[in-house]
């Protein structure tokens, strides 16, 4: 007998409608015909679950790497992602312009003759966008996956916000008086702040295929 048949009642497709449906209008149907049934497709009709999914962590943090990217930071983009104790998603952001301040308008630079004319006096960090991009009442309890380890000033947000962990995957700035400072707040405050197990390094791109 043929893959026609061998294959469809290994996999179960004829017996499933959908599946049969999908198999009809697509390339597969022709590939199936060859017998070169791609492995993900008998996958998608087997009656066992995946189970090589995302972790929470990873999926989590994939958000706050997606998010990163829609950053206009020339040198560091930033995405933050936070996350209620139902693992819910409950606010996503990254560093930017505040709103209605031209992207083109103000500066990217690093460094310059005054701070005036830098980014830091006007970027909005992706910790505090994401605390104001909320879409619950309050974020108490809540975890942040945030690619970056939070500065001084978005550790006291965080902190006010009742934000009761922090997940980091970046700490380039370890040293910096400013995550120095942000250490010993969150520490009193009994906040851990521990870094991501290693983030599959195309767990964005993934997504695409
Ligand atoms: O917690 C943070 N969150 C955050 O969004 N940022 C942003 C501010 C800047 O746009 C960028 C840091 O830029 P740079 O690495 O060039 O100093 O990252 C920076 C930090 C920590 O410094």
């Amino acid at each position: 007998r043929g893959p026609l048949q061998t294959v469809p009642t290994r996999l179960g497709a004829w017996n499933c409608p959908k599946c049969f449906g999908i198999l009809k209008h697509s390339k597969f149907l022709s590939l199936e015909l060859r017998g070169q049934l791609p492995s993900s497709l008998s996958l998608s009709c087997s009656n066992r679950k995946r189970e090589d999914i995302l972790e929470s962590a990873q999926y989590f943090m994939g958000v706050a790497l997606l998010a990163a990217q829609r950053s206009r930071d020339p040198s560091t983009q930033v995405g933050a992602c936070i996350v209620n104790e139902e693992k819910k998603i409950v606010g996503v952001g990254y560093n930017g312009m505040p709103n209605g301040c031209g992207d083109d308008t103000l500066p990217w630079r690093r460094s310059g003759d005054s701070p005036v004319e830098t980014k830091y006096f006007y970027v909005c960090h992706a910790e505090l966008n994401a605390i104001m991009n909320k879409n619950s009442a309050d974020l108490k309890g809540c975890t942040i996956y945030v690619t970056l380890f939070p500065c001084n000033k978005c550790s006291k947000l965080l902190i006010q916000a009742g934000i009761k962990k922090v997940i980091y995957l970046s700490d380039k700035y370890h040293n910096g008086e400013e995550t120095v400072a942000s250490r010993r707040m969150l520490d009193l405050a009994g906040i851990p702040y521990d870094p991501t197990e290693p983030v599959e390094k195309n767990v964005v791109r993934r997504a695409s295929g």
